[in-house]
C-alpha cells in the first residue's frame, strides 16, 4: 500500500530536550485525521515534519512517497497545505483578502509583482466562497475577525490543490459562533471525496468536525494512541493523554469531554 503520510520512528530533539520520540504514524488516502494532545504535546512539530517544514533528527518520514532528506523540497511543499498560526503572523495585515489566498499559488504571503492568471483569481474566488468569505475579498486581512482570517487560512491552504491538508488549531482563538462555523467548513470538507487528504490538530474534542475518521493521541511526544476514533477516543485514552479522569461522549457526529466527577 502506498500511503500519504509514513513516519517511522521519528525523533526530534532541540538539547537535552526530546520532543518527538518514535514517532510511528500512518496515514491513507481518503482519511480524515485528528491529532490531540494537551499544550507542549508535540503536535505543532509532528505536523511540521508532515508538513516537509522541518526534518526530524533521526527516523524516515515519507510523504506523498517523497522521503524527506531525498526529495526536492520546493516540488513537495505545494502539494502539501498548511494553514497554522505561524504562518498566519507572516502575513501581513495590509493584504486583501484575495491577495491572501492568490500568493499561495507562488508560495509567498505578501503581494508583490506576480502577475496572477484570471484562473487563479477565479480559483481564489471559489475557495472563498466555500468558506463564505468571498463578501471579504476587497477588504484587507488586518480588518477581519479571528474566525473570518481562520477561514481565509483554510482557503489559502487549499489553492494549491493540495494532495495533503494540514490544519493546525484552526479554531483557537474563536468563539463559539466562530467554532461552529468552522467545524461545519471543515466538515463539508471532509465529506467531499475529492478533498485531499485532512489531518486537523486541536486540544479540544468539541472541534472535531462530522467525517473525520482517525485519531492520533500524542503524549510528551510519543504515540499514545492512533486508530479509528470510535476505537480509539475512549474515556480511558483521552483521560491518560490528558492527565486527568475525563468522560467523552458521541453523538450527532459531534464529541463531547467533560472532567469526570
Ligand atoms: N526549538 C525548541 N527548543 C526547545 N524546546 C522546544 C523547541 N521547539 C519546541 N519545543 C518544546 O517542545 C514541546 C512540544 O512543542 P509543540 O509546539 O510541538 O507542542 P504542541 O503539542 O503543538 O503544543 P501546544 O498545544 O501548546 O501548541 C514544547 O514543550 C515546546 O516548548
Amino acid at each position: 500500500m502506498s500511503w500519504v503520510l509514513d513516519l517511522s520512528d521519528i525523533t526530534v530533539r532541540r538539547g537535552a530536550k526530546t520532543i518527538l520520540d518514535g514517532v510511528d504514524w500512518k496515514v491513507a488516502e481518503g482519511e480524515r485525521w485528528v491529532v490531540l494532545g494537551r499544550n507542549g504535546a508535540g503536535k505543532t512539530t509532528l505536523v511540521q515534519i508532515a508538513a516537509g517544514r522541518m526534518h526530524p533528527t533521526s527516523g524516515r518520514a515519507t510523504i506523498l512517497d517523497q522521503e524527506l532528506g531525498k526529495t526536492d523540497l520546493f516540488e513537495l511543499r505545494p502539494r502539501v497545505g498548511l494553514a497554522s498560526a505561524s504562518l498566519a503572523d507572516r502575513i501581513p495585515g495590509s493584504e486583501s483578502v484575495l491577495d491572501v489566498v492568490q500568493t499561495a499559488a507562488y508560495g509567498v504571503t505578501g503581494r508583490w509583482r506576480e502577475a496572477y492568471e484570471d484562473l487563479d483569481t477565479e480559483r481564489a474566488h471559489d475557495l472563498l466562497k466555500l468558506f463564505d468569505v468571498d463578501q471579504l475579498a476587497d477588504r484587507t486581512f488586518g480588518t477581519l475577525s479571528e474566525g473570518e482570517r481562520k477561514r481565509v487560512q483554510i482557503a489559502r491552504s487549499l489553492m494549491t490543490d493540495p494532495e495533503l491538508l494540514l490544519l493546525d488549531e484552526p479554531g483557537a482563538g474563536l468563539d463559539l459562533g466562530g467554532r461552529e462555523e468552522l467545524v461545519r467548513a471543515v466538515s463539508e470538507l471532509a465529506s467531499d471525496p475529492s478533498s485531499p487528504v485532512l489531518v486537523l490538530v486541536t486540544h479540544h474534542v468539541e472541534e472535531i468536525p462530522p467525517g473525520f475518521t482517525h485519531v492520533l493521541l500524542l503524549k510528551d511526544g510519543a504515540v499514545h494512541g492512533a486508530g479509528p476514533l470510535e476505537e480509539v477516543l475512549t474515556s480511558d485514552n483521552l483521560s491518560s493523554a490528558f492527565g486527568l479522569s475525563l468522560v467523552v461522549a458521541h453523538g450527532g457526529g459531534r464529541w463531547v469531554a467533560r472532567a469526570a466527577r
